[in-house]
């Protein structure tokens, strides 16, 4: 199978700085990818250049579109997201003074702008377009166990819930890959088990690929079937939990605590 996503030699420079050096690797259709290593070791700045927000200041980031490798690096976060590519960031970014649903809906209607027009004409023709909307945006909330809230203000979430948010509002995208940074910040063990069963259903029933940056190790090794370890911007280290466990340049990365 081709992968979904190559990246090939990237680097991006602050300055001075290398945030990310030199990174390169695969992701097949579907695999569920753990990102991590310690403060600063450029994760952000990597699901960055993925989406668009920086571009590289060296090498290649290609993405599978219509069965062909295409050149994304570079590109405006719009047009990522358009290609397929949904994020939730480590900052919650929600329209704070809106419900709950109407969150939802807003990713949705950018969705219905580019593209998905011909899924609407399928429908009866009674079935108008706001009400495909609604729907849908219904559907998302209930994956995410937010659907008895949809009116009310998202401010008013509590953390966990707000994070959850923006999942279904990433959902909206109806995307092929989605990135999540840190999706389980400020949870509490038991949202963060729920969290965990929400990526493997939502992954499952949408064919996602999942790349997640996350600093809970416990969420990390029990849910990715493949971890990247990144520190000072490098690759250090790729491969099962059980293989990046063992890795000695990772226990030396994390300054030999137990991962
Ligand atoms: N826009 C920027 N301008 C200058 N330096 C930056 C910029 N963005 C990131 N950096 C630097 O790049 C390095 C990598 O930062 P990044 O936020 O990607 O790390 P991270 O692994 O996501 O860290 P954390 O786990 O703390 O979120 C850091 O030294 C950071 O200060």
């Amino acid at each position: 199978m081709e992968p979904v996503l190559q990246v090939k030699n990237l680097s991006r420079h602050f300055g001075g700085l290398t945030a990310v050096a030199n990174v390169s690797f695969d992701i097949q259709p579907g695999e569920l990818i753990g990102l991590i290593g310690p403060n600063g070791a450029g994760k952000t700045t990597l699901f960055n250049l993925l989406t668009g927000v920086y571009e590289p200041s060296e090498g290649l980031i290609e993405m599978d579109v219509d069965g062909k490798p295409t050149q994304i690096g570079g590109l405006p976060p719009y047009k990522i997201t358009d290609l397929g590519v949904a994020r939730t960031f480590q900052n919650i970014r929600l329209f704070r003074e809106m419900t709950v649903l109407e969150n939802v809906k807003v990713a949705m209607h950018r969705n219905i702008r580019y593209g998905v027009i011909s899924a609407i004409l399928r429908l009866p023709k009674y079935y108008s377009e706001e009400r495909w909307v609604e729907e849908k945006a219904c559907e998302y909330l209930k994956e995410v166990g937010l659907y008895a809230k949809r009116n009310e203000l998202s401010v008013n979430l509590p953390y966990g819930e707000q994070r959850k948010l923006e999942i279904a509002r990433a959902l909206a995208i109806q995307p092929k890959i989605l990135y999540l940074d840190e999706p389980a910040a400020g949870m509490n063990p038991q949202e963060t088990a729920d969290l965990t069963a929400l990526i493997h259903r939502i992954r499952k029933k949408y064919g996602l690929t999942v790349i997640l940056i996350e600093h809970d190790m416990s969420l990390v090794m029990k849910i990715c079937e493949r971890i990247f370890v990144l520190d000072y911007g490098k690759l250090i280290a790729s491969g099962s939990p059980e293989e990046i466990r063992k890795n000695e340049f990772v226990i030396k990365a994390y300054l030999g605590e137990e991962i």
